[in-house]
């Protein structure tokens, strides 16, 4: 109270800039209604409050009351608001659509008042809620109500705007909120102070304290003031001590007008259920709807994808009425979207999971579906409960129960709820399996859809609690599949690891007897061995196995069991019982005992082998290692750095170290850039040869035909006279110089080849470039004697002439 004392203060003293004269009769009268007020409090009856008015209230909450049509209380509103004004504790309980909603808004706004709350005061009230569109719903009443008062209220939710919420935290007075938002807001926001908090209420009290909020819910009330009023409200109230520790309520008033009743639920809500196969539900939901244009239907699922494929699915088969879908996946935007417009229109089908099972109030609801079997009671209580709200609602529930849940009926029957069975028409039901399964094979994403759709389904139903109701074994999953429109069954991976597991842990028992056998066998034989001499005892002791033996023979028999086994199997144990059973029977305590292995362990392990750890080695075909230079360290500084053995790093002497590292790099780098331009430019005159080639192929003769030298003049027709007879030499040697040397001639006199001259024009020495075949006639003439160079110059004449 000491911030709020302050806060007066400072408020005075802003004042002073004002004109506050007439404010300042207001306020006494004020004080003097407040006074009147509160002196009322210890004077309720709740029997005798008719109306509201009967209630010591402020009229600006008499005047939002009415302005919004609440003139008579409900019974939860009659019984809990006098109790909470006076600064009770509360735990409230009344059915679904009961008015608790108000039975604790006008006590906040109340108590607030009396208080003389102002924005700087803070934030006085906390409504938390489990869900966001109950938040907003409480919000949305909250703001009716409320209009004439000056406090400011404010919603917090997960999915909206975190700044902007941030920056106003501190001047909200009454904070309606999620769990998982609000420990953000007290974790990260130094601007959220809820140290003067005055009452704490949650709605749907039972969801808030459960297994999924523990953690937030336990941080939450550790942050809150303990020094508070705390309201806690639900159709299902939670009476668990636990629970109530933990909120640390100071003597609760318990407040359950119904609890005397005949029904946990609305008298005005009819309740039925039916039981069919899991393949005919998708036939037998289409057909309601087909059945029920005209009115407003809430169909209740177990899981998002399932709700997600049901909207696609009828949105793709077009039933004539408006579909909607909540989910929790959805984003924010879209979920506020839905619930508006669900809230808005008449003939309507909304299929949603549970986030929309509590609280939501929608108007006019004239159908609740609940397509899966609830999780307990009380959310099969919630979900029907959406619909015979307030005074005059009227609504019908159906449930759709498989054969082996129809025991839910038992549990629902001794809860209070009474519920008929009904029976489905087989004539009225249209299946549309054939129109299902065509639609997903023109549509890979509904079939992906339904796929998801069909295995969530499955996961849920394995991992209800529940297991006398929910058994996923008893499921024909084939069958469902089909319903769905998937004629080959998508692979459910965790039913076949299920299945794995039931195998082994079955196989396991089964050991376990034989081993529990084997010792009563094993000690009858002992017994009756006592009287068997000790020669004979020694010959039936079967020879000493290995261990590796021992745990083959374990291994074998495990993995291969069956009947005949199990007679070898026995065989072998009677005579070596201690050996075989090491293996299986592994005592609990001593697997306990098992250290775990630790990462620092395994680091020892490593260093002491002296294994360089995150090293690849790379080797040839030959088993020759490849030094990889990108490794290996160059420079002399960064060697002698490295077998230095000292602990911790010197960071400049690393630098260093990188430093002349690095000029090592750079030459790699542009030795890299070298060796791929040279390789580009070989590439380049590759292409361009293969170019030429080309145009050779299409512009002349092609390479293999060789060059066309018929152009040139037969040597013989230029140099013979005709008679070749004569001329025959002997020597064939002197023939094969003298044809040389002929060629070489006509050569020079026709063929001067101009390469020649362009190459002797780039500078390239004149050695380099010598015509062979001159030197090869210098190396003739110089191989011939005297005589045949003589003949060979003769010849030549001859022929010049
Ligand atoms: N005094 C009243 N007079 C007329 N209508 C009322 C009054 N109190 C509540 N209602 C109406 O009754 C409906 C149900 O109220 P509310 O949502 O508070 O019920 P609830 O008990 O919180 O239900 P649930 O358990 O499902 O959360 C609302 O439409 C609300 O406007």
């Amino acid at each position: 109270m000491k911030k709020y004392d302050e806060n007066k203060s400072n408020r005075s003293k802003k004042s002073k800039h004002r004109l506050f004269k007439p404010r300042k009769k207001r306020n006494s009268e004020e004080d003097s209604a407040i006074q009147y007020l509160q002196g009322q409090y210890e004077q309720i009856v709740p029997e005798n409050i008719d109306t509201f008015k009967d209630f010591p209230l402020s009229q600006k909450t008499l005047k939002g009351l009415k302005d919004n049509n609440y003139v008579k209380p409900t019974d939860i509103q009659r019984q809990a608001i006098g109790y909470a004004l006076k600064g009770n504790d509360i735990l409230g309980a009344a059915k679904t659509g009961s008015g608790k909603t108000l039975a604790f808004l006008i006590p906040i706004l109340e108590q607030l008042f009396c208080k003389k709350w102002t924005r700087l005061d803070g934030v006085g009230a906390l409504v938390i809620s489990p869900t966001r569109e109950l938040a907003y719903q409480i919000y949305e009443i909250l703001r009716k109500i409320g209009q004439y008062h000056d406090f400011s209220a404010g919603l917090i939710i997960g999915g909206q705007n975190l700044k902007f919420e941030k920056k106003r935290m501190d001047q909200i007075n009454i904070l309606i909120c999620t769990p998982g938002r609000l420990l953000q807001h007290m974790d990260e926001n130094p601007l959220f102070d809820c140290s003067s908090l005055q009452i704490l209420v949650l709605d749907e009290a039972d969801r808030c304290l459960d297994m999924g909020f523990e953690t937030t819910m336990n941080a939450i009330i550790e942050n809150l003031p303990p020094k508070r009023q705390t309201l806690l409200f639900s159709a299902t109230q939670t009476k668990s001590v636990k629970d109530l520790a933990r909120l640390s309520l100071s003597f609760p008033t318990y407040i359950a007008p119904h609890e005397q009743t005949e029904t946990v639920t609305p008298d005005s809500l009819q309740q039925s259920y039916i039981v069919c196969k899991v393949d005919e539900k998708v036939g037998i939901l289409w057909s309601f709807i087909k059945n029920h244009l005209k009115q407003k239907v809430l169909v209740f699922m177990a899981t998002c994808k399932q709700v997600k494929f049901m909207y696609e699915l009828c949105c793709k088969l077009r039933p004539g009425v408006s579909l909607l879908a909540l989910y929790g996946t959805l984003h924010q935007e879209k979920r506020e979207r839905i619930y508006q417009e669900f809230c808005r229109k008449s003939n309507v089908v909304l299929f949603a999971t549970d986030l929309a099972s509590r609280g939501l109030d929608f108007p006019k609801i004239n159908w609740v579906i609940q397509y899966d079997c609830p999780e307990n009671v009380e959310t099969y209580i919630h979900r029907a409960g959406r619909t015979a709200r307030g005074f005059l609602g009227k609504g019908d529930g159906l449930l759709m129960l498989l054969p082996n849940e129809e025991i839910f009926v038992d549990d629902l029957r001794k809860s209070k709820i009474p519920i008929n069975k009904i029976s489905v028409d087989p004539s009225k039901v249209i299946s549309p399996q054939r129109k299902i399964e065509a639609l997903l094979s023109d549509n890979i994403e509904l079939k992906q859809t339904a796929q998801r759709a069909f295995v969530s389904y499955l996961k849920s139903v394995f991992l209800m609690k529940n297991k006398d109701l929910f058994n996923v074994q008893l499921l024909d999953t084939d069958a469902y599949a089909k319903s769905l429109g998937l004629i080959i069954p998508p692979r459910i991976r965790f039913l076949q690891k299920l299945q794995v597991k039931n195998m082994f842990m079955n196989k396991l028992k089964e050991k376990d007897n034989v081993v529990e056998k084997l010792n009563s066998k094993f000690n009858a034989k002992t017994e009756s061995d006592e009287f068997i001499s000790e020669d004979e005892q020694v010959s039936n002791i079967p020879k000493m196995k290995t261990k590796k033996e021992q745990k083959t023979d374990a291994n074998f028999n495990f993995h291969n069991f069956d009947d005949s086994e199990e007679e070898d199997f026995l065989h072998v144990k009677e005579k070596n019982v201690q050996l075989e059973l090491i293996p299986l029977e592994i005592p609990k305590e001593n697997k306990k005992k098992a250290k775990p292995v630790t990462k620092a362990a395994v680091a020892k392990k490593i260093l002491k082998k002296k294994i360089k750890v995150n090293t690849t080695t790379k080797f040839t075909d030959d088993g020759e290692i490849i030094e990889d230079e990108k490794r290996d360290v160059k420079s002399e500084l960064a060697k002698q750095f490295l077998s230095e053995d000292v602990g911790g790093l010197d960071i400049e002497r690393a630098k260093e170290v990188l430093q002349e590292e690095d000029k090592f790099d750079k030459l790699r780098f542009r030795e890299k850039v070298k060796a791929k331009h040279k390789e580009q430019k070989r590439k380049l005159k590759h292409k361009r040869m293969e170019e030429e080639g080309e145009k050779d192929d299409f512009g002349s003769q092609s390479e293999s035909d060789g060059p066309d030298l018929s152009w040139l003049p037969d040597p013989n027709k230029v140099y013979d006279t005709g008679d070749h007879s004569d001329q025959h030499e002997s020597d064939s040697e002197i023939i094969e110089n003298r044809q040389k040397v002929i060629n070489t001639d006509s050569e020079e006199r026709y063929h001067r080849p101009t390469k020649r001259k362009l190459v002797v024009n780039r500078g390239i020495s004149q050695d380099s470039v010598k015509p062979r075949k001159i030197k090869k006639v210098e190396d003739i003439s110089a191989a011939l004697t005297v005589d045949e160079a003589e003949a060979l110059a003769m010849q030549l004449l001859y022929n010049k002439k």
